[in-house]
């Protein structure tokens, strides 16, 4: 579904961030990607929705290159790439379903959302998504009103409202607090698994991924050196990856979540 070949990108700076990445995702497939602070992952991310143009290689989308594509066509196809940030980016004046009918724009155009004139079924989809994160009750609200939870849960609904195939999510707990992360990571990976959607997290919290995604893929300095099941990532691995750490704590931690979670 969602291919890289030889993806790469060197920043104007000099600085290369990624280095000839190849990987393939397939439909469905939700994938975390962890690695050290600088070692390409929301550089990988935003390459492969062009938010940053990468400098070589191809991302291919069902068999269609991203990368060669003119702005009418790349509009197009972003509108299969959902997007979920770190920091929500919601517009804070505006209530919960105008930001969750904004990840309409792609479909509606400029002009019709501005005036915020969404198509009955829009609305629709919006209050169906709310239900199913819990934030019917919210609709009317507006989005500075909201917890961080709650924000990223209309993140979540914004980025699902545009129907993508694949969702590329960026540090989505990075503002929240565990129990929170938690909850967040469980409700964006049973989406994808109700919605047969693709994801790559981007996610700095080891335990985190190992407790929710059955794929992990590791980056060092823009090259992935790591590819496989989260129970793979022993000391050793996670050293390669991230340098010298006490890795046996964060194993404890994920095995402690575990057992939380259990109860
Ligand atoms: N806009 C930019 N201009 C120049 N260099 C950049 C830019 N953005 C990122 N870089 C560089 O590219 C490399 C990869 O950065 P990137 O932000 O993709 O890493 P990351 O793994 O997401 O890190 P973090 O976990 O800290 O967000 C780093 O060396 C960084 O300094």
């Amino acid at each position: 579904m969602l291919r890289l070949q030889k993806l790469s990108k060197t920043y104007k700076t000099g600085d290369q961030a990624l280095t000839a990445i190849d990987l393939d995702v397939p439909k469905g497939q939700v994938l975390a990607l962890i690695g050290p602070s600088g070692a390409g992952k929301s550089t990988m991310i935003r390459c492969i929705n062009r938010l940053v143009e990468p400098t070589g290689g191809a991302v291919l989308l069902d068999e269609v290159d991203l990368t060669g594509l003119g702005p009418g066509r790349l509009r197009k196809a972003r509108r299969e790439m959902g997007m979920i940030f770190q920091e929500y980016a919601l517009v804070e004046r505006l209530t919960v379903m105008e930001n969750v009918l904004s990840g309409r724009l792609g479909y509606v155009g400029f002009w019709r959302s501005f005036l915020r004139r969404y198509p009955q079924s829009d609305v629709d989809a919006a209050f169906r998504l709310l239900d199913r994160v819990g934030l019917l009750h919210m609709a009317d609200k507006r989005a500075d009103e909201l917890s961080g939870g709650q924000r990223q849960r209309v993140g979540i609904c914004r980025a699902l409202i545009q129907q993508p195939k694949l969702l590329l999510v960026d540090e989505p707990t990075a503002s929240l607090d565990p129990k929170t992360s938690r909850q967040i990571m469980r409700l964006i990976t049973e989406l994808c698994q109700e919605r047969g959607l693709a994801a790559i997290i981007n996610i700095h919290d080891v335990a985190l991924a190992q407790m929710f995604v059955p794929r992990v893929v590791g980056l060092r300095l823009g090259e992935i050196v790591y590819d496989g099941l989260p129970t793979g990532l022993t000391p050793d691995k996670l050293t390669e990856i991230y340098g010298e750490e006490d890795w046996e704590a964060t194993i404890e931690k994920v095995e402690d979540e575990e057992i939380e979670a259990a109860e």
